[in-house]
């Protein structure tokens, strides 16, 4: 956690998050906190009037949520957490503190309040040091609240009634996501932009520190607490503390900080640490050496948890189950998807823990982003993928070691087959060949619009996408160039299985499939060739051929467009590219300046490379 290396702190206690909001949870796993989520059950009925400012009522708000969750898990369940975060995110405008709207109305009332208007967005959040003295809950407490200010546009009664009918607005304080379709009403921002969305990450961060790392009395006035600590600030700062400067010590001989049960040599003669630290175990028997857990490698190793996790929760559909009827418990999924009781109670809260899905006192439910990308029908699901992960990359990944000592792909280990051929693998089984399409599609449907407008294609008429397999990106582009005619080529068996991947509701003229094989027929005429996610896949003496018939093919004027992630140039980022090589086919990912070379090879000129950000970059060179 080189960023915060406070939050290394964290990792050996057992850290609970009293809140189902899904953006906190998003907001610090994406920082790499580990934790677990017991929503609170408290009500959010505090008198708003006996509170002479609006942050103290959500400071107060954020601290009797997770008191209640700190209580029931010392109580009910038996399991003392070392720190429980609450926190409550509420709007301040003319003096009158909004919280989620309880239906659409009073999203109404909100939203029209907050138009053409400055507003306040506080969060109070709390962390809560627990232990358990002679079966009794101790607390300590600390607090802070972050203020942002937001300026809405004057929002039209069209505009108002048409975000409130996107639903967006329900569960969010004032009754808008800024981070979502409400940031199109907001003019500006003062502050911590993930303070409105529910969680002011840096405020917290520099509270941790201060929590953890105060001053050491020689060196007060070279550590900055303006901003969150550099590394180096860290370091200068190890687990060592001075009398004044522990946790436990600053805050009153309490039990709660991590150096309990670590003897340090704080200083020495003349005021330097030595920073020798001999680790005992504490209370929990967990030696307290937090800043020394190498939080990223232990996180590698457990990757392969997480992506099975996730994978078996896909191909048992429990997504899809939770985006039809939710919340749900774990006994109901489980009659549902035929499975174990006990097992998919783990599993569920597997993908709790990682963010996939909330759990809350009556159930589990999908998150905003698992109802978007893992739910089979979601707008943009990477269901197709996923399965594919499973069946197909899975098994070869487990052959990792061999293909590495033999440099080549592991068919035969992983499948019983051979590597001659690999599209004739997935086009085997009509099971197989559905599969393969489906995460073709996924990948495509998702980067299609990322692609298609990486440059300006207006010009034009016609293009051809080979390989275009489910014609995901031919309907992109005719849907943003409508006039541009657009082919998509590819081998018969595939061009046979696209319909059920067709757009439900056809707004442009229909794409044209033609099937043949781009090594061997005649390519389709066009202005503009496509080659998305085929160059990477194929050896040299296989794109030599290909891309000297598209040249051939092209026209002077004509261009190629070609879609793929785009190394670095040191060709170690990104990682799920370089990753992706591991694979083993006899393709490989390119860097930038690669590709230029390859194109002009075959006399394309002009090479523009475009990052989308994507799962797929794009490069387009002319004729
Ligand atoms: O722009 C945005 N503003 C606010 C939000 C979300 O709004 C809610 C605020 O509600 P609260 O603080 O009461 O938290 P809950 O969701 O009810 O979860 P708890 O279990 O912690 O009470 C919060 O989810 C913000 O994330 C937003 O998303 N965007």
């Amino acid at each position: 956690m080189a960023l915060s290396p406070v939050l290394g702190k964290l990792v050996s206690k057992r850290v609970v998050l009293a809140s189902a909001s899904p953006r906190r949870q998003e907001i610090l796993t994406n920082v790499g906190l580990r934790f677990e989520v017991v929503p609170s059950w408290f009500k959010e009925t505090l008198e708003k009037s006996s509170f002479a400012a609006p942050y103290e009522y959500a400071v107060e708000t954020a601290k009797q949520k997770a008191l209640e969750v700190a209580n029931r898990m010392h109580v009910k369940h038996l399991r003392t957490p070392d720190i429980v975060i609450g926190a409550d995110t509420i709007v301040s405008v003319d003096e009158q503190i909004l919280e989620k709207p309880v239906d659409k109305q009073d999203a109404y009332r909100m939203l029209s309040r907050l138009s053409g208007k400055e507003h306040s967005v506080f969060t109070g959040v709390v962390i809560i040091h627990c232990s358990s003295k002679d079966n009794q809950l101790e607390t300590e407490i600390t607090d802070f609240y972050e203020e942002t200010k937001v300026k809405f546009s004057d929002l039209s009664e069209e505009l108002l009634w048409e975000y409130i009918h996107s639903g967006e607005p329900m569960d969010k304080a004032g009754g808008y996501g800024i981070q979502a379709l409400g940031g199109m009403l907001v003019e500006y921002v003062h502050g911590d932009f993930l303070n409105v969305v529910g969680f002011p990450l840096n405020h917290f961060c520099k509270k941790l520190a201060e929590l953890y790392y105060p001053p050491l009395k020689h060196t007060i006035q070279h550590i900055k607490h303006d901003s969150i600590p550099s590394v180096d600030t860290f370091e200068s700062l190890s687990d060592g503390e001075s009398e004044s400067s522990s946790f436990k010590e600053h805050k009153g001989a309490s039990k709660l900080d991590s150096p309990s049960g670590v003897i340090y040599n704080s200083e020495n003669s003349s005021g330097v640490r030595t920073d020798s630290v001999i680790p005992l175990e504490n209370q929990n028997g967990v030696s307290d050496n937090a800043t020394k857990v190498p939080s990223k490698i232990l996180d590698l190793m457990d990757g392969f948890r997480a992506s099975k996790a996730l994978f078996v929760a896909s191909k048992l559909k429990i997504f899809d189950h939770l985006k039809k009827k939710s919340p749900q418990k774990a006994a109901d999924i489980a009659n549902e998807v035929g499975t174990s009781v006990c097992g998919t109670e783990r599993l569920l809260d597997a993908c709790a823990a990682l963010g996939l899905l909330e759990k809350t006192p009556q159930g589990y439910r999908n998150t905003d982003s698992t109802n978007t990308y893992l739910a089979s029908d979601g707008e943009f699901s990477l269901h197709g993928y996923i399965i594919h992960s499973n069946d197909h990359l899975w098994p070869l990944f487990t052959h990792l070691e061999s293909a590495v000592k033999e440099g080549s792909r592991q068919n035969h280990r992983a499948f019983g087959k051979k590597t001659e051929d690999l599209f004739n693998d997935y086009y085997q089984s009509q099971e197989v060949k559905q599969r393969f399409m489906a995460a073709m599609h996924s990948i495509a449907h998702l980067t299609a619009r990322d692609v298609a407008t990486a440059f300006d294609l207006s010009e034009f008429k016609t293009a051809c996408d080979l390989g275009g397999c489910t014609g995901a990106l031919a309907h992109e582009l005719m849907r943003i160039y409508p006039n541009m005619k657009v082919t998509v080529f590819d081998l018969p068996e595939a061009i046979a299985n696209t319909s059920c991947f067709q757009p439900s509701e056809q707004c442009t003229a229909p794409v044209t499939f033609v099937s043949g094989d781009f090594f061997t027929d005649d390519l389709p005429e066009a202005d503009l060739y496509i080659l998305s996610r085929v160059l990477h896949d194929w050896p040299d003496e296989k794109i030599h051929v290909l891309l000297k018939k598209i040249s051939t093919a092209c026209k002077p004027g004509s261009a190629l467009l070609v879609a793929e992630s785009v190394l670095d140039e040191q060709k170690t980022h990104p990682p799920r590219v370089v990753l992706q090589s591991l694979s083993m086919t006899e393709g490989k990912q390119r860097s930038g300046s690669e590709y230029k070379q390859l194109l002009e090879k075959y006399g394309f000129t002009n090479t523009q490379i475009k990052i989308t950000g994507n799962l797929l970059d794009a490069v387009l060179c002319f004729k």
